[in-house]
């Protein structure tokens, strides 16, 4: 019997999820766990099995390694000779460390224009800039003469921002930085930077200006490139383009780059000073986004390196002078807005004039009365709020009816029904006009599209055209929501708060606002994140409102009453403050900022130092950062993979141990969320439908690798919908895990991890062996760990902060563990996590273990130096070496068992 325990049942931290899983209870809180009394641990193989209910054909004498402690690992002179002489053949030859900066991936610079660069002798250059200055100046004049940009410029011309474009440009030559706050709908966007490339080619500076401008999403730095490109009568990627990850639309004329924020962080790696670039917008500022903070530390690091820089912070209503003073008391510009009448109609209106009755028994709602939603939940300040409003006083003015429906509603909730009866009152008592509708994530978004469908009314799709928006939806289909539909139909957006800044969808004339957002927050005691619906800023309502009333008047339907949007705070926190900063150590690393607390301390706001140490301890312990704080092979490529690192080392080793598929799906179902559903009143059937899928695994990730792998099958052959319902399962769920499985292997093509020209078969060589894919996900997951303790006839589980100084009851598996390319090596054996793991083996082992983590690290730094490296056969000794540890029996652990420590 081996010694046991990689846990295949458990949720990480760092992906928590809201639903309950049937048959593991073990969270990873910084605390003891006891597994309830209706809760059994088994020893699986290698493998720990907790479940809720008694498993088949347990054998309770077998499980007598409860107790131990420090295991061994044992491994026949044999095996050591096959995996030595595997290890032995593979390639010598490591490049030395210090290239590791010097990538081939160094990007072509913007400037100078392709036929510059051939050029030879100083005036030669001279005489060919003029000339294409000049070129440059005759197409604009041609640009704009043609008939819709003529008309485009009546339009500009009324926004409020062109009636400031002296001023504007003339704050721009005379100051390094210059904050503008625009009012929404003021043409900072579209405007200001063109007034700037307009300015520079006119003055016969073409060749020279070099403008870039930041968008928070992909969505809006495509909108706004094409819309610019028209307002100039030329094509999307001549003068104007866009760059996004993995797409672009830009040329050598190009002289302004529409780009998202991360495009430009990771243009720094390569190009730290910006040598070329001119000008820098970063726009919407005021959201406060983890990326935009970042990227503005970094700004006013370089600005007086590069004098002859621009830099313009963008927003629409922000607090200016907290920008102005982080910039040396920049001059601010402050621009009023535009929008045409947009007029706001509260909860209370709309249940007055529409008649609608909100139930308190409706599906949507746990609780059955006011005062016993008030007793269940736990509240955020708004809620609360409502809460204590005595509604019969408050709203004295409206019908009863009203009231009770006040009465019934629940701030707490989001009421889809309440959604679905507001779209249906807009398309039958108001005019003709788009609808946008603001929900808070995938989820309500195709819970409200199965609903429309399902409408007698709004399900006809010769009237009404449905589009979801959704930040992981592929651009392309993100673009439709710009286009016109036929005449005769309604077009209804539903979308994220993806669509509340920097778009125009031109025929919105209704924009419904359910007030609510997903946010992140992260708790640094607990080192607990979570993503959960909050209340949104008074500025992202204000910004939601001015998505109608951009090109006719409109109205704002906000699906609460006036009291909770009179109390919502004007700003959010700023992201930086409330999230995991995990990622933003990595690029800060990869950047070559320094030290990582001191370079976060000259944030705008900056977080606290235990947020920040958490990450870097986390980032540590992964393997992505050595002792010294420095970057590892691993680190190093999980910092072009903008995941979370857990799931980027997951897909990283799943990709060279030629296991990926398994490991796609795992990592989409950690990203998003478990494709399970658990209908209240069929929980035991939903826990059963589960069960099987796990097998003899009895593991939840395997239950829903099977799921997952059978949902492809029934779709294949059209069975979808009947597959989902007989087995629990949300076929929306496993749709966006299919997508995020499609943009998982994007990201690892473009980082040459996956060459997909060459099939996916030579990546999955391993998909079907059961233990690799285990150790594939424990080394996502870890140091997601936890020690197993038998108390009396109880199994309780400890993390690592309080597992220490008591009895150590370890049960352990060392196999999954060692990839972790930083467990120390001591006389005796191996420790990770400070010792709280601890394997002792003979020396030969040890030195054939630490041959194969350096193997493995060999091959990933070799990756970094040559990113043509071909992983599939050069990682060929590494993986055999570990498939014959993996899957020879004669690998054993023995327990030692040791008293108190
Ligand atoms: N694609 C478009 N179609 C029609 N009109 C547009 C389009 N894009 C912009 N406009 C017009 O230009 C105005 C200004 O747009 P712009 O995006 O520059 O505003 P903004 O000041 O950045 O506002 P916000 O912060 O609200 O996004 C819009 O209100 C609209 O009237």
């Amino acid at each position: 019997m081996e010694a046991t325990a990689s846990m295949l049942t458990h949720e990480s931290n760092s992906f928590p999820k809201c639903v309950e899983e049937p048959f593991v209870t073990i969270l990873f809180t910084c605390f003891c766990i006891t597994v309830s009394k209706e809760s059994h641990a088994y020893n699986k193989g290698r493998t720990l099995v907790v479940s809720k209910i008694p498993l088949p054909n347990y054998r309770a004498d077998l499980d007598e390694w409860h107790g131990s402690t420090q295991q061994e690992i044992h491994m026949s002179t044999e095996i050591q000779r096959r995996v030595g002489s595997i290890l032995a053949n593979s390639k010598e030859d490591v490049p030395a460390a210090e290239s590791i900066g010097a990538s081939s991936q160094a990007r072509p610079q913007l400037l100078p224009i392709g036929e510059m660069r051939n050029s030879k002798s100083p005036l030669a250059l001279d005489a060919l800039k003029e000339r294409i200055n000049i070129e440059l100046r005759d197409e604009q004049h041609k640009g704009r003469d043609t008939p819709s940009s003529k008309e485009m410029l009546g339009l500009r011309e009324t926004l409020p921002a062109y009636k400031l474009k002296h001023e504007f440009l003339k704050a721009v030559k005379n100051n390094q930085v210059l904050v503008v706050s625009g009012e929404t709908g003021c043409g900072k966007t579209t405007q200001l930077p063109q007034f700037i490339i307009e300015e520079e080619i006119e003055s016969l500076r073409g060749t020279e200006c070099n403008i870039i401008c930041t968008q928070p999403r992909r969505i809006s730095a495509i909108s706004v490139a094409s819309r610019i490109s028209s307002e100039r009568g030329e094509n999307l990627g001549e003068t104007v383009g866009y760059q996004i990850r993995l797409e672009a639309k830009r040329s050598e004329k190009t002289r302004l780059l529409f780009c998202t924020t991360g495009v430009l962080l990771r243009r720094l790696v390569h190009e730290p000073e910006l040598i070329g670039v001119s000008h820098i917008l970063v726009d919407e500022i005021h959201e406060r986004g983890i990326n935009e903070d970042f990227l503005i530390i970094i700004l006013r690091d370089l600005l007086p390196h590069r004098p002859d820089l621009r830099l313009i912070l963008m927003s629409a209503t922000i607090n200016a002078e907290m920008f102005s003073k982080y910039f040396g008391n920049a001059p601010i510009i402050h621009i009023p807005g535009f929008t045409f009448p947009v007029a706001e109609v509260f909860l209370e209106d709309l249940l007055e004039k529409s008649c609608y009755n909100i139930k308190s028994d409706s599906i949507n709602f746990s609780g059955n009365s006011r005062r016993r939603r008030q007793m269940d939940q736990k509240k955020d300040t708004l809620t609360e709020l409502f809460e204590e409003v005595d509604i019969d006083s408050h709203f004295k003015a409206y019908r009863s009816s009203t009231r009770r429906s006040l009465d019934a509603w629940s701030p707490s909730q989001l009421d889809l029904s309440l959604v679905e009866a507001t779209i249906e009152y807009v398309c039958q008592y108001e005019r003709d006009g788009a609808i946008l509708v603001f929900l808070t994530g995938w989820d309500e978004i195709s819970k409200l599209l199965d609903k429309i469908k399902s409408n007698s009314f709004l399900g006809n799709s010769n009237k009404f055209l449905l589009l979801p928006l959704h930040g992981s939806m592929p651009t392309i289909n993100q673009r439709e929501i710009f286009e016109r539909p036929p005449s005769n139909m309604r077009k209804i957006v539903i979308a994220t708060n993806i669509a509340e800044s920097s778009i125009t969808i031109n025929d919105v004339v209704f924009v419904i606002d359910c007030g609510k957002a997903k946010e992140t927050s992260y708790d640094a005691l607990n080192k607990l994140a979570c993503l959960l619906p909050s209340w949104i800023s008074k500025a992202s309502a204000l910004q939601r409102r001015g998505r109608a009333g951009r090109v006719q008047p409109g109205v704002c339907y906000r699906l609460y009453p006036r009291i909770i949007y009179d109390a919502m705070p004007q700003y959010q926190l700023p992201e930086i403050l409330r999230t995991l900063l995990q990622e933003l150590c990595l690029n800060i690393k990869s950047l070559q900022l320094g030290n990582i607390a001191s370079f976060l301390a000259k944030a705008l706001q900056p977080p606290d130092p235990l947020s920040v140490q958490n990450a870097i301890d986390l980032l540590k312990i992964i393997g992505a950062l050595d002792d010294t704080e420095e970057l590892t092979p691993l680190g190093h490529h999980l910092c072009s993979l903008p995941v979370d690192p857990n799931i980027g080392k997951m897909l990283l080793l799943a990709s060279i141990f030629q296991c990926l598929d398994p490991a796609l799906t795992i990592a989409a179902a950690l990203a998003h969320r478990d494709p399970f559903v658990l209908p209240l009143n069929r929980k035991e059937e939903a826990d059963e439908a589960k069960r099987s899928f796990a097998g003899d695994s009895y593991s939840d990730h395997i239950a829903l690798l099977r799921a997952f792998e059978a949902w492809q099958h029934a779709k294949r052959n059209g069975r979808e919908r009947q597959f989902c319902w007989e087995n629990f399962l949300s076929p929306i769920t496993l749709q966006m895990m299919e997508d995020m499985r499609n943009q998982f292997c994007r990201l690892l093509s473009d980082i040459g991890f996956l060459n997909k020209g060459r099939g996916l078969k030579e990546y999955n060589v391993y998909s079907e062996d059961v233990e690799m894919v285990c150790a594939i996900l424990c080394a996502g997951l870890y140091p997601n760990v936890l020690q197993c303790k038998r108390r009396g006839k109880r199994t309780a589980f400890y993390s690592k902060e309080v597992g220490q100084g008591l009895d150590q009851h370890i049960r352990l598996c060392f196999a999954p563990f060692w990839w972790n390319l930083l467990a120390s090596q001591t006389g005796e054996g191996i420790e990770m996590l400070g010792g709280y793991l601890h394997f002792s083996a003979s020396k030969s082992v040890l030195q054939l273990i630490q041959k194969l983590r350096w193997e493995l690290d060999k091959l990933l730094q070799r990756k970094i130096e040559d990113p043509e490296l071909d992983i599939p056969s050069e990682g060929k000794g590494v993986v055999a070496a570990a498939i014959e540890l993996l899957n020879n029996p004669n690998v054993k652990q023995h327990t030692n068992r040791r008293g108190r420590s």
